[in-house]
């Protein structure tokens, strides 16, 4: 493990790397690459910042290296062909790092983002919370832990952790693609080399798709016929999220443990938090603060 102080230096520069990554100066040189040339403040911090993510790549692998027994049970340790239970063996320099960059910058600030959202929308939503826990009750008693495998028998809780991704997809605008060869979307021509920005926030709010867009109904998801095709919050196709299995996973056992054994309260009654959006790579929810009051069970 690398010292305390390390990982909250890397922590906030992932942090501050997708905020820069976010910001219009910077996003707009997806769309107009030529404007690389010139200038921009915006850029040269993106790309002192992927210094600082490198270096502490780079000592991670050193590290791991450098131990006389490396533990071959972890993710670097697979990826170093540690593991040979692991198809393909171990990865060249190249790969690895971009692998571990990859698993940092997409699998961090994108999970706990969707896990405040849903405890915002939450705080606005007391009755949905009380049938949640009442759900989580019904089948895991008042002592019990949801698991990942509990996921079919918790039909509200995997549909409230659904529509905050549809309302705020934590990775609104996906990755942007280069298109290789020629092709079209919905009648319209691309051409080749083009770059392509899916909005998934848009899809989401698609008014002529989804009955009352912006409002947290995490019910919809409850009945027949919900649109499931056009929610996206993981992208689609051959490079959608490599993580979408863990952050599910993740998402559903960390609410469902909060849920089942507190009770979220806003820390004087009204002061709720906000649910305004503003553009961003990773699309975060105000900070705000609440409280957890622990929840005695029902008496029988
Ligand atoms: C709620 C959590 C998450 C959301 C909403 C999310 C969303 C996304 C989206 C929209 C994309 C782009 C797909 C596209 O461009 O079509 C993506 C790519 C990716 N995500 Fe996630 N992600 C999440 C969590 C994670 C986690 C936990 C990991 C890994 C541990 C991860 C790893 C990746 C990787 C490696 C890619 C690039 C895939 C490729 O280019 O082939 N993500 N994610």
């Amino acid at each position: 493990m690398p010292p305390e102080a390390e990982v909250r230096a890397f922590t906030r520069c992932v942090m501050e790397l997708l905020e820069v990554w976010g910001r219009a100066s910077v996003r707009v040189l997806d769309l107009l690459p030529l404007l690389r040339v010139l200038p921009n403040p915006g850029l040269r911090r993106l790309l002192s910042l992927v210094e600082c993510r490198d270096a502490f790549v780079e000592a991670q692998i050193r590290r791991h290296k450098a131990c006389a027994s490396p533990p071959g049970d972890t993710v670097l340790g697979a990826l170093l062909g540690g593991d040979p239970s692991v198809r393909g063996g171990a990865l060249g320099p190249d790969r690895l790092h971009m692998a571990l960059v990859d698993l940092f910058i997409g699998g961090t600030e994108t999970t706990a983002a969707a896990l405040a959202w849903a405890v915002a929308f939450l705080l606005h939503r007391p009755e949905v919370q009380e049938r949640v826990r009442a759900e989580l009750r019904q089948e895991l008693g008042p002592a019990g832990t949801p698991q990942v495998g509990d996921m079919g028998r918790l039909p509200l809780l995997r549909a409230t952790i659904t529509e905050t991704l549809r309302l705020r997809p934590p990775a609104p605008l996906a990755l942007p693609h280069c298109t290789r060869r020629h092709t079209s979307v919905g009648g319209v021509p691309v051409p080749a080399g083009s770059i392509v920005i899916p909005n998934l926030f848009a899809a989401h709010h698609d008014p002529e798709t989804w009955h009352r867009p912006d409002e947290f109904l995490p019910e919809r998801f409850l009945e027949p016929g919900a649109p499931w095709r056009a929610l996206v919050p993981f992208g689609c196709g051959a490079r959608s999220c490599l993580g979408e299995a863990l952050a599910r996973a993740e998402l559903f056992v960390f609410l469902g443990h909060i849920l089942h054994h507190f009770r979220l309260e806003p820390p004087v009654p009204g002061a709720l938090p906000k649910l305004g959006v503003t553009a961003g790579t990773v699309l975060r929810c105000p900070p705000f603060c609440v409280r957890l009051v622990p929840c005695q069970p029902p008496t029988p």
